[in-house]
Parts: C-alpha cells; structure tokens; sequence
C-alpha cells in the first residue's frame, strides 16, 4: 500500500460549510523541528466542519489519537466519523454553532507531510524523515491556525495521543488556547507507556520487510505493523474485558488443542480477535507514520526545557477538563489526578466509567457530554 502524497490543491481560502468532514491540504512551509533541522514544504491535511464566526471566536480543534484520522465526524462525507456521537449538527459540539477543525499530525499518513510523502526530490522520505515531536506538530498546527484566520481556540480537547497533543498545545502557546480537555492522557509518557511502545516500535522494525523504513517500492511491513497493533490493543483493553468477552473460548470451527504441531493448532477467539485488529490496521496504516508518531508519543513531556511540572504548567491560560477511563491500564487514572494537581486552580478528574479499558475514550465518550456542555459548550 502506498501514501505518497505528491500533489496539493491549491490552499483553501475560508473553509466553506459544503465542504464538512472532506480532507482537504494546507502546504506551510518549511519547518524547523525540536531536534534540529528542518522539514522542507510541509503540507497538513485537516478536515473542517460548520463556519468559523465573525470574529473567530469559535474555533474547536480536535487532535486525533495514535491511528486515528482527521475524520472526527461525517459531515457531508459518506465515511462515519470516530467522534460522531460528540461533534455533529445538534450534538454536545454542536456544529451548527462551532467551527471544529482536525489536523493530521505532522508524520501521521492521513494527509500530512510523513514518511510515506514525496520528499522535494518527488522519491519517499522512507528512512530519512525526521524524528517529529508533539510540539514540533503543535508548531506546524500554529501555522495552519493561522491561516484559518483563528488567533485563539475556543477549546482544544482530545484523548490520548490526542489528549497529550491538546495538552502540549495548551503549554506550548497558551495565549492561542481559551479551554483544554484532556482526557485519558498523561503530562508526559511513563516509563511503562515507553517500553509498550518500542515493543510495537521494534516489531515492526524487525520485519524483513521494513527494510529500514524503505519499502514504498516493495512489500508494505504488514506483519510487523499487525505485531505492533496486537501488543498495542492488549493494552487498550481490560483484563475483564478479554476475560468476559472471550476468555478460553475456541474460535468457532478451530480447535486450540487439535494438531499435534504448534503451527497447525487452531486459535482461542481473543487470538482470532488480535489478528483481525491487525490485519485490520495494516490494511489501513502506514508503517513508517505508526513509528514516527509512536516515537514523538514516547517523547511526550510537558516539562522539556520547563523545569517541574507546576512550573511548565504555570504558563497556561486555559480553563481546563481532565478525563480518565476508570479501567485505563495504559493511561492510569491516577496518572491524570496528578495532572489535575499539577495545573493551576481547581481541577477534577471526570472519570469515564466503562469496562473495556482505553478505548474508553472513543466507545464513552458521550459520558462527558454534561460536563462539556456545561462547562465548555453550554
Ligand atoms: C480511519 C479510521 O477509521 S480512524 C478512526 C479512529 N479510530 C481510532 O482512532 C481507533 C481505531 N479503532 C479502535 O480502536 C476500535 O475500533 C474502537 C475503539 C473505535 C471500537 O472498539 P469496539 O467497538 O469495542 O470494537 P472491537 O475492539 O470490539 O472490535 C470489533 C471488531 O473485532 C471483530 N471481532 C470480534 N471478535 C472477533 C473474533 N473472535 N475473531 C475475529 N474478529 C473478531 C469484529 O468483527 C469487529 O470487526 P470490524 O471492526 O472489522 O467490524
Ligand atoms: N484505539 C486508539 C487507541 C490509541 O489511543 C487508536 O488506535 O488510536
């Protein structure tokens, strides 16, 4: 599967309501990255939907997670979104009052400049695109921003990779940010969160089909990536989900115990369950872009070059949401309590309450409904 990008329309001048929820590719320039250098001709892709007001002040910017995409919700597209029960015409984020916008991350292989985009040479960056950092994304997002004509978001809200990148753009230009929610997220990755991810990171980097992040010509590195998303799914999901949803049951026709050889054994209903989640991303995902934001999801920290966490968080402006899933075992609920500790005033942790673990955020969201009406959207 190829994601080289190679041509832009022309940038788009005041986003039109017709257009909701369609892709569309803002080029912005050459950008200078956290660990020196600079990426050449960066372009975002990023989705749209309703009309920024008269004088911007109701701009939402929702960040996706790890292998989300831009598509939040359907709009006029064919295509459900991932947040359609939150952001729609009428909903909590009502579109017929804000204008929700949705940038791929910078490396992402949703329409944003990544590895698997023509380099100024036209060939695929593969190997050699850069290490990119969340707020390497935030300053390309800047740039985007301002474009649109939005000096200031109303809100920026998103969980997990999402949430770190909303968090990182609320420290980062607080200025530019009114309201941040956060939700099952942390300030920066733990130890724990880092060794989960270079597992997924090195299995796809052991693919002979990698070939060190050139393969745009050969074979895509789909066992890796489908390595990498089983390990990554266990840990979106509880133990008593997996116990209760699948626990020791044979997948239907396969029997676990009924070949004498290891490869010829059928498979339990959670393995079945683990492939199809990785055969299902690999069809869907650029290898090289799941490493790239895999790593700047690693390098999350909030207090890089900010000293202790109250003092980097000092410098926000914003009113802000902290969220949890109560059977997170990946993004721990206390990891957000700390959070809500750490930044200035009083913060609760609203905790989503849902069994299935991280995903969570995605499958409940609507639990926050009442508090984001009430204290952001009302
Ligand atoms: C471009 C984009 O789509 S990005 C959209 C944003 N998405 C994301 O950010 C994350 C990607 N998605 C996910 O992580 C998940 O799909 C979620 C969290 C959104 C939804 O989770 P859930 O509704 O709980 O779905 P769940 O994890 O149970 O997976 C269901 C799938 O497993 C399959 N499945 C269930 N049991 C088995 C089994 N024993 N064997 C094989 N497959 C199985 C189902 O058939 C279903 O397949 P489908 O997704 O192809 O329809
Ligand atoms: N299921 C989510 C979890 C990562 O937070 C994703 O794939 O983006």
């Amino acid at each position: 599967m190829k994601y080289s990008v190679t041509t832009y329309p022309p940038a788009p001048q005041h986003p039109v309501r017709v257009l909701d929820g369609v892709l569309r590719y803002a080029p912005i320039g050459d950008l200078k990255l956290e660990t020196g250098g600079v990426l050449p001709d960066v372009v975002l892709g990023y989705e749209t939907w309703g009309e920024l007001n008269s004088d911007a002040s109701n701009a939402v910017l929702v960040p996706h997670a790890l292998t989300g995409s831009t598509h939040v919700a359907q709009g006029s597209s064919d295509e459900p979104g991932w947040w359609d029960g939150l952001v729609g015409p009428g909903k909590t984020i009502d579109t017929d009052r804000f204008f929700v916008v949705s940038i791929n991350m910078l490396g992402g292989c949703y329409g944003s400049t990544g590895p698997g985009s023509a380099d100024p040479d036209g060939l695929p960056w593969g190997s050699r695109f850069p290490f990119v950092t969340i707020r390497d994304s935030v300053h390309a997002e800047a740039r985007l921003a301002d474009q649109l004509g939005i000096r200031r978001w109303h809100t920026v809200l998103g969980g997990s990779l999402g949430g770190a990148r909303a968090l990182e753009w609320a420290v980062t230009e607080p200025e530019r940010v009114a309201r941040c929610a956060v939700i099952a997220a942390t300030a920066a990755s733990t130890g724990e969160q880092i060794a989960f991810a270079q597992a997924q990171v090195a299995a796809i980097r052991l693919d002979p089909d990698y070939n060190g992040g050139d393969y745009y010509n050969g074979r895509a590195p789909v066992a890796g990536l489908g390595l990498a998303r089983r390990i990554a799914h266990i840990t979106y999901r509880s133990e008593a989900e997996l116990q209760y949803r699948f626990g020791r049951t044979p997948q239907p026709g396969e029997d676990p115990l009924g070949a004498a050889l290891p490869a010829e054994r059928g498979r339990y209903q959670v393995e079945s369950y683990l492939d199809h989640q990785g055969t299902k991303l690999a069809g869907r995902f650029d290898a090289n872009s799941y490493v790239i934001l895999t790593e700047a999801l690693m390098s999350h920290d909030v207090t890089r070059d900010r000293g202790s966490l109250s003092e980097a968080l000092a410098a926000v402006r914003a009113q802000f949401l902290v969220a949890a899933v109560d059977s997170d075992r990946l993004y721990f609920p206390e990891q957000s309590y700390e959070l809500a500790a750490a930044l200035p005033g009083e913060n609760r942790v609203h905790l989503i309450s849902a069994p299935i673990g991280h995903d969570g955020f995605l499958t409940d969201v609507l639990q926050l409904r009442d508090v984001l009406r009430k204290d952001f959207f009302g």
